[in-house]
């Protein structure tokens, strides 16, 4: 231990030792690892050796030097190789390799291509909001927490394939809660291949009816990949038979060989798999992290009475006639819901998980809730990012990182942001009688799963049921959802 070459590095004793204490708080005690982080940045500072190869850094000014364009970090494979499919922007290691698959992907998700994209962002969100109604009329609260995931699912779903692939998860009952289920589940299985990764070849090797049996979860994905294997090689039919659909989607433009001749990339990278892998990122990077913040910013304004009428106040004053369209473009223009959004980003961190780059990780997490930037952090106040001393707020900019930064930063983040924008100023300009419909302050926590989530009871069986619904999905045993809490947000509109 003494000649390790971060054996100066301050930090827990048995945390320099082993990667068990991690494995307990994440797996076992359920991604509560990173209140242990918190506590030990009180204890030791701002550079802590958090694994026996990992060290923890928490100031801002390294966060633009490990996470830049031009980085020499690169993501660590261990974690990364447990993450989701090699061939996808997201897992890949190697920052030269990322490049070229990155450039194919980056056209459809310029702020240019998103304006292009709003008027999907606009068509769910009516649907979200009529659904909010109808179940208001029928008495009956609407899970809203879960309707924001599902929203930000159906918008890449329609952009990639186009409508008749969309899983409308909008127009389900339970908004397709399964599919978080499926993504928490993977999670919490990437923290025991992190750990023992001798499992790996076992877990990724194991056929479809055997792990129906030991763990349905991992059937449920492996029924997502041949799902969307389905949507790519329809794409390429349709594009072998001359059929163009009335609006391109990325991966009809993507895939089509006169793009693909003409584009700024490698064309040899873009084949079935490799397109199937990108889109299961894809699918599943936006849901939970797109989600939470629009439940946070609910969450806390219905809390807030003045966070609320001062919201509200604005949007009305935006839009003054009720049947006008609410736009993307003027809704980003307005300085309190910036203010809001910021602070929604802030606090519902966006990957909760420290990010590792080799032996170096920096964590939104913490950066987010830094004392000394964000005093009371824990409390959602848009006046942080209104504050006249320019100087403070610019140090505050520097330390909101939900969607990271520099070459591996976010895709989706221009989509991401329409999405908040629409969905939040729609629900907030329509009306000012929504309220909370018994939320416990305990369920709006979050854990660890990579990306942040919400407490829940143990769940079982929904992989059974899950795909079952799906196009492509072989027949599932039993189509039974077991009963069970959840923890999301719950509103609906006063009766008053
Ligand atoms: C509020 C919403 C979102 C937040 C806070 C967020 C946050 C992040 C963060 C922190 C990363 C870096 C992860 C790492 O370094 O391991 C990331 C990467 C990524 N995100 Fe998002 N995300 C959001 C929405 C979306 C959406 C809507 C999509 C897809 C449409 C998306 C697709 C991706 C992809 C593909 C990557 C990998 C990029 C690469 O390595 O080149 N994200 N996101």
């Amino acid at each position: 231990r003494h000649f390790h070459p971060l054996a100066n590095v301050p930090g827990p004793f048995l945390e320099s030792l082993t990667e068990l204490h991690r494995f307990y708080y994440n797996f076992v005690k359920s991604g509560t690892h990173s209140l242990q982080l918190e506590r030990y940045r009180e204890k030791y500072g701002p550079v802590i050796r958090i694994a026996p190869n990992e060290v923890l850094l928490n100031d801002p000014e390294h966060y633009e030097t490990i996470y830049s364009a031009n980085t020499k970090f690169y993501k660590d494979p261990t974690l990364y190789s447990t993450t989701g499919p090699d061939t996808s922007i997201f897992a890949m290691t190697h920052n030269e390799d990322h490049r070229l698959y990155r450039a194919v992907l980056n056209p459809f998700f310029s702020r240019r291509s998103v304006l292009g994209q709003e008027y999907i962002v606009q068509r769910k969100t009516d649907k979200l909001l009529a659904r909010l109604d109808a179940d208001s009329d029928r008495g009956k609260p609407t899970e809203i927490g879960m309707g924001f995931c599902a929203i930000s699912v159906d918008v890449i779903l329609e952009c990639s394939f186009g409508a008749e692939a969309c899983w409308n998860m909008l127009d389900r009952e339970d908004f397709g809660v399964w599919y978080n289920d499926v993504i928490r589940s993977s999670a919490s299985i990437m923290w025991l291949l992190r750990f023992a990764s001798f499992l790996r070849p076992v877990m990724y090797g194991m056929p479809h009816w055997l792990a129906r049996l030991v763990y349905p979860v991992s059937a449920g994905i492996m029924d997502a990949a041949k799902v969307i294997t389905s949507y790519v090689k329809r794409v390429v039919s349709d594009i072998d038979a001359g059929l163009v659909p009335k609006r391109k989607t990325i991966f009809h433009t993507v895939m089509d060989p006169e793009v693909t001749s003409s584009g700024d990339f490698d064309k040899s990278i873009v084949t079935v798999p490799h397109m199937v892998d990108e889109a299961v990122v894809l699918i599943g990077a936006g849901a939970e992290t797109v989600g939470n913040a629009m439940t946070v910013c609910t969450w806390r304004a219905l809390l807030d009475p003045e966070i609320y009428k001062t919201l509200r106040a604005e949007l009305v004053a935006a839009f003054p006639d009720p049947t006008q369209p609410v736009d993307f473009l003027t809704l980003e223009k307005l300085p309190y819901l910036s203010a809001v959004v910021k602070e929604s980003l802030r606090l519902s961190y966006g990957v909760m998980h420290p990010l590792p780059r080799t032996v170096v990780n920096m964590c939104s997490f913490l950066m987010h809730r830094d004392p000394s930037l964000f005093p009371y952090s824990d409390k959602f106040d848009p006046q942080r990012w209104l504050n006249p001393d320019a100087q403070l707020v610019a140090g505050r900019e520097k330390c909101l990182v939900p969607f990271s930064k520099g070459n591996r930063s976010c895709i989706g983040q221009p989509l991401a942001m329409c999405e908040l924008y629409v969905v939040l100023g729609r629900r907030f300009r329509k009306s000012d009688d929504l309220v909370l419909v018994d939320v416990r302050p305990e369920d709006m926590l979050y854990q660890d799963y990579f990306g942040a989530m919400h407490p829940r009871g143990q769940v079982r069986g929904y992989a059974r049921e899950s795909w079952a619904w799906l196009e492509g999905a072989e027949r599932q045993w039993e189509a039974e959802w077991k009963a069970r809490p959840v923890s999301s947000l719950q509103v609906t509109r006063s009766a008053a």
